[in-house]
């Protein structure tokens, strides 16, 4: 008998223009738009396949956000695994990293979130302002998995979406389908 395929809902979150939609659209539909239209918000669905099983993932592609911003709770209930994005161009964008996973550890009520922390256009490495050990040092801190990776150029772009599913399964024992940290997941 086919194994089951695994249901699995990512939310892409990140401060405005990190390049949030570009990474997505470049994952879904293997394009690059140099322009910018702010998101409002969209979902996407796409199969992969994972450790040889197979996955479909619905993909949030979500409204850029402050530290003002209220947490949607859209983004919080039913998520299994996020994508934390910032712009290595862009220092203020990866200190809204920490900020948005408390929210969504505060708004959970749970110590541990599935999460992959993204630095997004990394072909501007000329205008960098975060460096990889920084990157790596808030991943550790978080549990969190990391990768750098550039929409433009078709970089690390799959390897975001799978290191997220792998952050969501990791924390999964046998083939229970909720996180049995994420008391956020409603099914
Ligand atoms: N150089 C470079 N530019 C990028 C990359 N990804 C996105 N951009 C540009 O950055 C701008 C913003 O990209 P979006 O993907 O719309 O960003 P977003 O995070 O979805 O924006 P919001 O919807 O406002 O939150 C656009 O002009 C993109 O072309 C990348 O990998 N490299």
């Amino acid at each position: 008998m086919p194994a089951e395929v695994k249901r699995r809902k990512i939310a892409v979150l990140g401060a405005r223009s990190v390049g949030k939609s570009s990474l997505v659209k470049q994952f879904i539909e293997k394009q690059f738009i140099d322009s910018y239209y702010p998101t409002i918000e969209r979902a996407y669905v796409k199969g992969i396949t994972y450790k040889g099983n197979e996955y479909v993932l619905e993909i949030f592609d979500t409204a850029g956000q402050d530290e003002f911003s209220p947490l949607n709770a859209q983004y919080a209930i039913g998520i299994h695994g996020y994508v934390l994005v910032y712009s290595i161009a862009s220092r203020n964008s990866f200190e809204m990293v920490q900020i948005l996973r408390d929210k969504i550890i505060d708004y959970c009520g749970v110590t541990d979130i599935p999460c992959v922390i993204a630095g997004a256009k990394s072909d501007l490495d000329s205008s960098r302002q975060v460096q990889v050990s920084e990157l790596e040092k808030v991943a550790e801190t978080n549990n969190a998995a990391y990768v750098e990776t550039s929409a433009k150029d078709d970089i690390n772009v799959g390897r975001v979406f799978q290191l997220c599913v792998q952050e969501i399964e990791r924390r999964l024992s046998g083939n229970q389908a909720v996180p049995q940290a994420n008391r956020c997941l409603i099914q």
